[in-house]
């Protein structure tokens, strides 16, 4: 038997020996979770016997309240314990099946003996809870497996700094407690590993990472002092991965301070949030709260508003091209995502301290109880030292008061007896119900009969008036649209305004007029009516992450950072998939000094796993700057590009092509178009011959199986293969962007069809590509 024959025998067995370990925990908490689940349901079953229950005198009372307190913490005791117990459960059958994917045997200096250390996805205890059999991945120790190859090594704990030698550094690859592979390696984690992960099928959902995590990634995941951190990875670098775990490392490095709830992740499209889903769960960690930025837009003027998406953007600026309108949409979006109209806007509201709110008149039956202009002057009667969110306040208390006033003159009015003769039997069975309630009810006496009229009209009023307290309430009396209108006085046009302001004026108020609300305009108005209205920011989002951040505006990030104040912020993305910024050639918030904040820590990751070395090296001839993009060098065919001028033609070989395909066993298909009209044309083709699902910008769930998607959907997903429908249509330099990560989708084929030579096609060179 050779030495490494040895060495993987030794291992084995300890894996043999370390899951029977974890085998007996198991047992003995499953009997440990049985008493307690059957002590719950006892508590449950007999919660009434065990309890004092007596209300004749108030004594007793105090003492009932106190026996069913008692009770009920008893019982809630017990189902914290067994929701504690089902997650430790939950580790261990993780464990059983693969208990680690790392050894590291460290030598700490000033201390003879060397340590061996297990590394995986949770830590397990001997049964004395003395020593770690297995290290947490996030434990302070782990870090030296992410960050060292063997020599000289330090990691920090909370209390020092531990410097020592690695002597040995070792990778398993470990399923049902068998080891399948094992590697000495002498790099920080070794690429035997990564093939292996790697050259396997793209899943519907995205995997952990943490047997494989590299360096630059752990420095991303590790990251505690940063209140802004960048990371600036190419496609396929594992910004997405990185983000991810750094979620489940804060979970744990954080665990008494942050929870689930107080992490926040902004992501590009509802499917991508199907698709992240398991990540955290696989790590044992629940989800952290998801959402779009679409959807809260929505949230907060979706009912006012039609609200244009940043998809129908797209859309349009990619079919639209021949509108009247088209070149004043460009500029208006460019300015309107500028922090320079995040500054003309502030230096409005400044204004608007002294003069210029708008508000509207408040009725009621179709009477003006408060004219737009009495709201105007009791405002600008306020002292114009409390800020303008405190005078609306103020104006608000002032409104209620009066209106309740204003509520009981109406008591007495003519239409209110009207009325009352009409009201329903519901409705005057609730009045009966409140008589009896004040117990001033006595049978049919003529006193009663006057306070049923009371009481009746009191309810009728409060009850058609409660929509003017709404109104009130919600501050609706603030005329919003007036007030951004405002900003678009063309005669006001200013050094500080784009040439065409005019035009983007006109645009604007025509638009606002309809109760349309362009996609770049919605950031602009929420963030005026926030300055207005004021708003309590979310004190409880500790950590925000944007995922695909070179899709947001620098005024989309100030505002969305306003939003949440207490909040460290990662932000994760590649300029070279700006697909939005790209017709309109727009700021992201990742240009260079876009911010406009010095505090923050760049992070650039140059290294791209997702796709094979034949697929980076055609993508990256895309751009200007993809020589620094590396690959992985994991080996796979050529990118095929098939040109018929005949359409059916094309279409036919597109359906060959996704037969072969699962032929060999791919799981996940795309085939890419450029927009969403292209997406359904393609899709009613390929349909009759083909099991194919179109995914549209509602879709929620990533299925295996061909999917016909636009490019724009497809952001932050991976296919096994992929096929981009017409490639000689992406024409414009402003959708190169768009071109470039549709084709970084794929993880192990990519073919291009195209009815003309695809323009881009141009700086590549011929042997990076096979032509058909
Ligand atoms: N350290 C790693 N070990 C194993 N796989 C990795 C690692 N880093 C990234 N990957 C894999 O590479 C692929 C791309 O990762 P991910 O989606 O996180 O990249 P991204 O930078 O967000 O990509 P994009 O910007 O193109 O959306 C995924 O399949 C991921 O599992």
């Amino acid at each position: 038997m050779s030495e490494n024959e040895k060495e993987l025998q030794k291992e084995q067995e300890r894996v043999k020996w370390i899951t029977s370990q974890i085998k007996k925990k198991f047992q003995k908490l499953q009997k440990h979770t049985g008493k307690i689940g059957s002590e719950a349901l006892h508590i449950r079953s007999t919660f009434w016997e065990d309890v004092t229950v007596n209300f004749d005198e108030p004594d007793d009372i105090g003492e009932t309240y106190t026996s069913i307190k008692q009770q009920v913490e008893l019982l809630s005791e017990r189902e914290r314990s067994q929701t504690q117990i089902d997650n430790q459960l939950k580790t261990l059958t993780r464990l059983q099946n693969s208990p680690y994917f790392g050894r590291i045997d460290f030598k700490e200096e000033g201390i003879g003996a060397q340590e061996s250390i297990y590394i995986g996805v949770a830590s397990f205890m001997d049964d004395k809870e003395e020593e770690f059999l297995i290290y947490d991945w996030r434990a302070p120790i782990s870090s030296l497996y992410y960050d060292y190859a063997p020599g000289p090594a330090q990691y920090e704990t909370s209390l020092e700094k531990v410097t020592g030698v690695i002597e040995l550094k070792r990778q398993f690859v470990i399923r049902e407690a068998e080891i399948k592979a094992m590697f000495d390696t002498g790099v920080t984690i070794g690429d035997e590993m990564l093939q292996e992960v790697l050259g396997n099928n793209a899943d519907t959902q995205m995997k952990s990472i943490v047997a494989t995590i590299q360096k630059e990634q752990n420095q991303i995941i590790r990251n505690e002092d940063s209140r802004l951190l960048i990371v600036k990875g190419v496609a396929g670098s594992g910004k997405t991965s990185a983000a991810m775990q750094r979620i489940a490392y804060l979970l744990y490095r954080y665990r008494t301070i942050i929870k689930s709830e107080n992490i926040m992740l902004f992501s590009p499209n509802p499917m991508f949030n199907s698709y992240v889903a398991t990540v955290l769960p696989e790590l044992g960690e629940e989800n952290m709260q998801q959402a779009t930025f679409q959807e809260y837009l929505l949230s907060r003027i979706g009912r006012e508003y039609e609200l244009e998406d940043i998809f129908s953007q797209m859309e349009y600026l990619l079919s639209q091209s021949e509108d009247h309108d088209y070149p004043v949409r460009l500029e208006a979006i460019r300015f309107k995502s500028s922090l320079q109209f995040k500054g003309l806007i502030d230096s409005y509201v400044n204004e608007l301290k002294d003069k210029g709110l708008l508000f509207r008149d408040i009725t009621f039956r179709k009477q003006v109880l408060f004219t737009k202009e009495q709201l105007a002057e009791y405002f600008y009667s306020l002292d114009r030292n409390v800020s303008i969110p405190n005078r609306i306040q103020l104006l608000k208390e002032y409104l209620l008061k009066d209106l309740k006033r204003k509520a009981r003159q109406e008591q007495k009015k003519e239409w209110v007896e009207e009325e009352i003769q009409f009201l329903d039997k519901s409705e005057f069975l609730d009045a009966y119900k409140q008589l009896q309630e004040k117990k001033k009810f006595d049978e049919d006496t003529f006193d009663d009969y006057e306070r049923e009229q009371k009481v009746l009209a009191r309810m009728l009023v409060t009850k058609r008036m409660k929509p003017v307290f709404n109104m009130v309430k919600k501050l609706k009396f603030i005329n919003l649209k007036g007030i951004y209108g405002q900003l678009f006085r063309p005669q006001d046009h200013q050094s500080e305004h784009p040439e065409t302001w005019g035009k983007i004026s006109e645009l604007t108020l025509k638009s606002l007029k309809q109760s349309r609300m362009y996609y770049e305009d919605s950031t602009p108005y929420l963030y005026l009516q926030d300055k207005i209205e004021g708003r309590k920011s979310n004190t409880g989002i500790r950590h925000v992450f944007i995922d695909e951040a070179q899709d947001y505006t620098p005024f989309q990030f100030a505002f969305i950072t306003q939003l949440f104040p207490y909040s460290k912020v990662t932000l994760l993305g590649d300029l070279n998939q700006a697909v939005y910024a790209g017709p309109t050639d727009s700021e992201t918030v990742l240009a260079e000094d876009a911010l406009g904040i010095d505090e923050k820590e760049v992070i650039t990751l140059s290294r791209t796993y997702r796709s094979t070395r034949q697929i980076v090296e055609f993508t990256r001839e895309l751009l200007e700057d993809g020589d620094k993009i590396e690959p992985f060098n994991r080996n796979g065919n050529l990118p095929v590009i098939t040109i018929h001028q005949n359409h059916d033609k094309l279409l036919m070989a597109i359906i060959k092509r996704m037969q072969e395909w699962k032929t060999e066993g791919h799981k996940t298909i795309a085939v890419i178009c450029r927009t969403e009209q292209e997406s359904k044309t393609v899709f009613e083709a390929l349909a009759p011959h083909l099991d194919a699902r179109l995914i549209e910008k509602g879709t929620i769930a990533y299925e295996r199986g061909i999917s016909i998607i636009p490019a724009y959907l497809a952001k932050g997903i991976e296919f096994d293969a992929v096929a981009i429908h017409d490639a000689s249509t992406y024409k414009e330099e402003g959708e190169r962007k768009l071109f470039y990560t549709a084709c970084t989708r794929a993880m192990h084929e990519l073919d291009l069809f195209a009815t003309e030579t695809p323009p881009f096609l141009n700086g590549i060179r011929k042997e990076l590509y096979q032509l058909n």
